[in-house]
């Protein structure tokens, strides 16, 4: 299972769950990484844990003042990037193109979408992988592999029915090994998490509790 840790904006240190990030991911078969706001990659990436962007525009180099160029996210030590998070959505026009600058950098790549027929038109347009977010259950706590496991069945089956190479994963309200466990029945190859990790008193044992059943 991939377990992809969102920090969001959220008020944590991301030097500290990021070292948290690298020590279990040794620990586990599981594999875990860490997407910090984009003022934090380089350094949380020189911590050895896995690195990913939160967001990448649709741009090249040139004249685009407060945009996330993906070549500048790979120089920083990122392995690969969100796109579409809910709280950062894009036209389908906007995916596109991220997704072709994120190739472009030799960044992993990860298409949210909301709901199982967004999952299908995500992975039409060939990123690594998709994940299926619910918004009205993002921060939570209540996770989507147990309030809403259709819509985690149903965003597998799109995926699969355009583009078999596509991995799945879920989030929203994932906090405990039981929600990963419940996920991966589901057939998610994965969960992107935030809340859980980056709100918890001690983001380390939350982690392990994370990954304790896998
Ligand atoms: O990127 C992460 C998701 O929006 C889920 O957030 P959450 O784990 O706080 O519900």
């Amino acid at each position: 299972m991939f377990v992809l840790v969102n920090l969001k904006t959220y008020p944590c240190d991301p030097l500290e769950v990021a070292a948290a990030v690298r020590d279990v991911d040794e620990e586990t078969d599981a594999r875990i990484a860490v997407a910090p706001q984009a003022a934090h990659l380089e350094r949380v990436a020189e911590t050895g844990a896995e690195t990913w962007a939160q967001h990448v525009d649709p741009i090249d180099y040139g004249s685009n003042t407060g945009h996330t160029l993906a070549e500048t996210v790979a120089d920083a030590g990122a392995d690969g990037t969100l796109i579409n998070h809910s709280e950062q959505r894009l036209k389908l026009a906007d995916i596109d193109g991220a997704v072709r600058a994120a190739q472009r950098a030799d960044l992993e790549t990860i298409v949210c979408a909301n709901n199982p027929a967004q999952i299908g038109a995500a992975a039409a347009l060939g990123p690594d992988a998709v994940a299926v977010e619910p918004p009205e259950l993002i921060g939570t706590g209540t996770p989507v592999s147990q309030a809403d496991p259709d819509i985690v069945e149903d965003a597998v089956d799109a995926a699969a029915n355009v583009d078999d190479d596509v991995d799945v994963l879920c989030g929203a309200g994932i906090s405990t090994g039981d929600d990963v466990v419940a996920a991966s029945d589901l057939g998610a190859e994965g969960v992107l998490l935030a809340s859980g990790v980056a709100k918890a008193d001690d983001p380390r044992a939350a982690l392990e509790d994370l990954v304790d059943p896998l």
